[in-house]
């Protein structure tokens, strides 16, 4: 049976063959070498308190159009002076409108690290990550079969990319387990029916190796689901709609903060 996230990594391919053609992957190493070094995030991550990632969306496969976002760069502004210990940039442009200029604008704008948030499936999108400016990749252990959750974990780390390694399942905690990963996310969204149940952090969290970083992804909407998740051994939370959505982001993050 063919998921909607099959339909958003067929999509997310026939743009990375496009951008393959334009620029070679010696550029892309290129441009790597003359790129400053990963901002560490783990320091942020496993500061005392809940720490936000704050992520910019425009649209989603489940919501449609959020917020327009005609300056990310401003937006991530915002983001940065809240508080968020980093800010998710979702790169992907088909279903959620996102792209590397994006990302190039907020790296431009702020000293967070940054999370490039995408379909990422090959290695040839960890080096546009890093050439981009980014200091964190996403990882969803759901489309990354066999042998490559590996590869593409070790060479994030290679090129100094904290992996955020994203799961749904048990079987998924165990296979990011298995592959060392510092920081592992339980995404309460099924990215295959796109159902969100925010319970399913609670049920896995204890799963999550002691030492890694516990990171609950999606279905927040204000306050008390930031506070629920930390009272189910969350460090960190990840967070969009809510942010786009609220007509200040700023104050948002600092009462996420404080829950
Ligand atoms: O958001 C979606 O509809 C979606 C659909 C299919 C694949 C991924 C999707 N979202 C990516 C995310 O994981 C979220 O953007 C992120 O966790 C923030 O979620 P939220 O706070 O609920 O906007």
């Amino acid at each position: 049976m063919t998921t909607v996230l099959d339909g958003i990594v067929d999509g997310v391919l026939e743009d990375l063959a496009a951008r393959q053609r334009e620029v070679p992957l010696a550029e892309l190493k290129a441009r790597v070498a003359d790129t400053p070094p990963a901002l560490d995030p783990l320091p942020g991550f496993r500061a005392d308190g809940v720490s936000i990632i704050a992520e910019v969306k425009r649209r989603s496969p489940s919501k449609g159009a959020l917020a327009d976002i005609p300056d990310p760069a401003k937006l991530a502004a915002e983001y940065a002076a809240g508080g968020a210990a980093a800010i998710s940039v979702l790169t992907e442009r088909r279903r959620f409108g996102g792209s590397l200029a994006d990302l190039d604008a907020v790296r431009a704008e702020v000293a967070v690290p940054l999370l490039r948030k995408d379909f990422i499936v090959t290695p040839y999108q960890l080096w546009e990550a890093r050439a981009h400016g980014a200091d964190l990749a996403l990882l969803m252990v759901v489309s990354l079969e066999g042998g490559l959750l590996a590869e593409l974990h070790g060479l994030a780390r290679e090129l100094g990319l904290t992996p955020l390694v994203e799961t749904h399942t048990e079987a998924e905690i165990a296979r990011a387990a298995e592959v060392g990963a510092e920081v592992i996310g339980v995404n309460a969204r099924d990215l295959t029916t796109l159902q969100v149940d925010n319970s399913v952090f609670a049920k896995l969290s204890p799963l999550i190796p002691a030492g890694a970083v516990r990171v609950a992804e999606s279905g927040v909407a204000g306050p008390e689901d930031v506070a629920a998740y930390r009272r189910d051994g969350a460090d960190v939370v990840l967070v969009g709609e809510a942010l786009v959505k609220s007509g200040d982001p700023r104050d948002s993050i600092t009462k996420f903060r404080a829950v």
